[in-house]
């Protein structure tokens, strides 16, 4: 049973259809690359699984929660599911540990030592212990996201979603986050992220889904990228290099 199931998925932002029919699954466990040309629709399908986006047609399933359904207990998927984005989007009036506590006091009800603790392992699991009672503009933007990453990693979710996670960061900063990410992958973390990282893309997923035009394109293990059938991936390769 895939712990992430789409099928046909397809959306329009008022008369442009962004998404023409997107089916993919992944299994628990899995790391899955989303790939190809800026305005191919790769973030889009990643809001769709968190339903940041309702799609018009089709079918995603996420983790049991069926994403498409009106009546979706958001919540639930929400905790299900974490998701990062380019932007850090830490509050900074409060330190790095207060941040990754909000979630786990309003949603999990922890009692604020239990919300402590659970803060200081995920940073730990980030390399940021010491940071914990440090404010956002204390640390680098590499910090700052992995920070960011922490915060999801606290909801314990079954699933999480990276949208450019690195897009942001200078290449040592990205370096140290594609660690973290590669060491969540390591314990078996399922997770999809859009990525222009193709090395990374080729150490560490499963699946590498090449979207052109809305469609997926091209298909396959991280393989595909050494070969790509298609014109359209051996550009959209040979751009990334
Ligand atoms: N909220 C929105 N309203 C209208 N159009 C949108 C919206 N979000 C995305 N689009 C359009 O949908 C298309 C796909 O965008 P999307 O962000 O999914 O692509 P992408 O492959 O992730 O690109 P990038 O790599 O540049 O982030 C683009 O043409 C974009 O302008």
């Amino acid at each position: 049973m895939p712990i992430v199931a789409l099928k046909d998925v397809r959306k329009s932002f008022g008369s442009v259809q962004v998404l023409h029919g997107v089916s993919f699954f992944v299994e628990k466990g899995e790391v899955v690359a989303l790939i190809g040309a800026s305005g191919s629709g790769k973030s889009t399908a990643l809001r769709c699984i968190d339903r940041l986006e309702v799609i018009d047609s089709g079918e995603i399933e996420v983790c049991g929660h069926r994403v498409d359904d009106p009546k979706l207990d958001l919540r639930r998927l929400r905790q299900d599911v974490g998701i990062v984005f380019q932007s850090y989007n830490l509050f900074p009036h409060l330190t790095i540990a207060e941040n990754i506590m909000l979630a786990p006091r309003s949603v999990k009800k922890m009692s604020k030592a239990e919300a402590r603790a659970v803060a200081e392992g995920v940073l730990a699991k980030v390399g940021l212990a010491e940071k914990a009672d440090q404010y956002p503009e204390q640390l680098s933007g590499g910090q700052q996201q992995r920070a960011a990453i922490a915060r999801s990693l606290a909801m314990e979710p079954k699933v999480m979603l990276f949208d450019e996670v690195t897009s942001a960061l200078d290449p040592k900063l990205t370096g140290e986050v594609l660690r973290v990410i590669e060491s969540l992958a390591a314990g078996g973390m399922t997770m999809i992220m859009v990525t222009h990282e193709m090395n990374f893309a080729r150490r560490i997923a499963d699946q590498v889904v090449f979207m052109h035009q809305g469609r997926i394109h091209e298909h396959g293990p991280a393989g595909i990228l050494d070969r790509p059938t298609t014109p359209e991936l051996r550009d959209f390769v040979a751009e990334e290099l």
